[in-house]
């Protein structure tokens, strides 16, 4: 768990971060969401101390981050940033190894650690080990960027607009690769951008920031439904708002028993999509299947009509 307490920093005479206070639970991606200069890059360096706070305190588990050393600390923290970071005289392989370099992991454990970072980030160790960054795509080199970031087992990944270099084909799968890898770590990750899409996709919980000060704190529905007066409303306000909160909930929550006609849509996938097949198809309902293929029941309009409101919407989406 992470504790922002009071937390503030100044640059001269400006305030980046004002009185900033959150909980990050373990195992959640926290969405910190704003427009440029609203200090959401600020708040997230206090966390891992590449900025020291003027005032108030970050707590990781329980522990003070004044009293473990920087460098220490960013050991145990990975840290990921826009346009991947990477050094681009270092083969691959060296820049994934950076950190347990650091910590003087021995030869055989770095090599079986990038072997095994390789694989998961879908880069065939045999191709691409050795190469050089800028032999690699835009999404590649992310890829490695976010391995390098988790070489040394981390629990928390910070990341820094770490998909904004990216052209939107890319970017989506950058950004479904990150939601199944968090599930699969259970990793705690706390992730800035300024696109309130991708704050809606990827965040359990979003911080929206303006001037430095954090304005609300809530889960994507809670902040679709419910969003603060003033810059919130007007930050998710547009004319897709219902679309957007159809986007957060799957089918099998709207789901009916029974048969329908027609091309089936998947239980996991969205009321948003499900609706765009039922318009493109001309029909009133879809049957639905399971990740098995097999029939589960039926999507309806009316169905998916009733929970596209912010008054049809009590609780927080499946
Ligand atoms: N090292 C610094 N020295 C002086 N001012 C700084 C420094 N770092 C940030 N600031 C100022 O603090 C404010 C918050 O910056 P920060 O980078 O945290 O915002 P941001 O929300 O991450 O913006 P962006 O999305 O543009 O990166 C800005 O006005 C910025 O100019």
């Amino acid at each position: 768990m992470i504790e922002v307490k009071e937390v503030s920093r100044r640059f001269g005479s400006q305030l980046a971060v004002d009185n900033v206070s959150l909980t990050i639970e373990h195992g959640t991606i926290t969405v910190l969401v704003g427009t440029s200069g609203s200090g959401k890059s600020t708040l997230l360096r206090i966390i891992n101390r590449l900025i020291d706070p003027t005032s108030g305190t970050v707590l990781i588990d329980g522990r003070d981050t004044a009293a473990i050393s920087g460098e220490e600390l960013r050991r145990g923290i990975g840290y990921a940033i826009q346009g991947h970071g990477l050094f681009p005289h270092w083969t691959v392989a060296r820049n994934i190894a950076t950190v347990p370099q650091l910590l003087g992991w021995d030869q055989a454990r770095i090599a079986r650690r990038v072997d095994e970072l390789l694989k998961l980030f879908d880069l065939d160790p045999s191709l691409y080990a050795e190469k050089l960054p800028h032999q690699l795509s835009g999404g590649q080199q992310q890829r490695v960027g976010v391995a390098r970031a988790l070489a040394a087992e981390p629990a928390v990944l910070l990341m820094d607009e770490p998909f904004g270099a990216l052209d939107p084909i890319i970017r989506a799968k950058a950004q479904e690769d990150l939601l199944a890898l968090q599930r699969r770590l259970g990793i705690t990750v706390v992730l800035v951008t300024h696109d309130m899409e991708e704050a809606l996709l990827l965040g359990s919980r979003i911080a929206v920031m303006d001037g430095g000060k954090l304005l609300q704190y809530a889960t994507p529905t809670e902040i679709l439904t419910h969003p603060a007066p003033g810059f919130v409303e007007r930050l998710i306000g547009g004319p897709d708002r219902s679309l957007r909160l159809l986007s957060l909930i799957k089918v099998a929550k709207a789901m009916q028993p029974g048969e329908a006609e027609g091309k089936p849509v998947a239980e996991d996938a969205s009321l948003r999509d499900a609706l765009s097949e039922l318009l493109w198809a001309g029909r009133q309902a879809l049957p639905v299947t399971g990740a098995d293929g097999q029939p589960r029941g039926r999507i309806t309009l009316p169905a998916i009509l009733g929970l596209a409101g912010k008054d049809t919407h009590a609780e927080a989406p499946a």
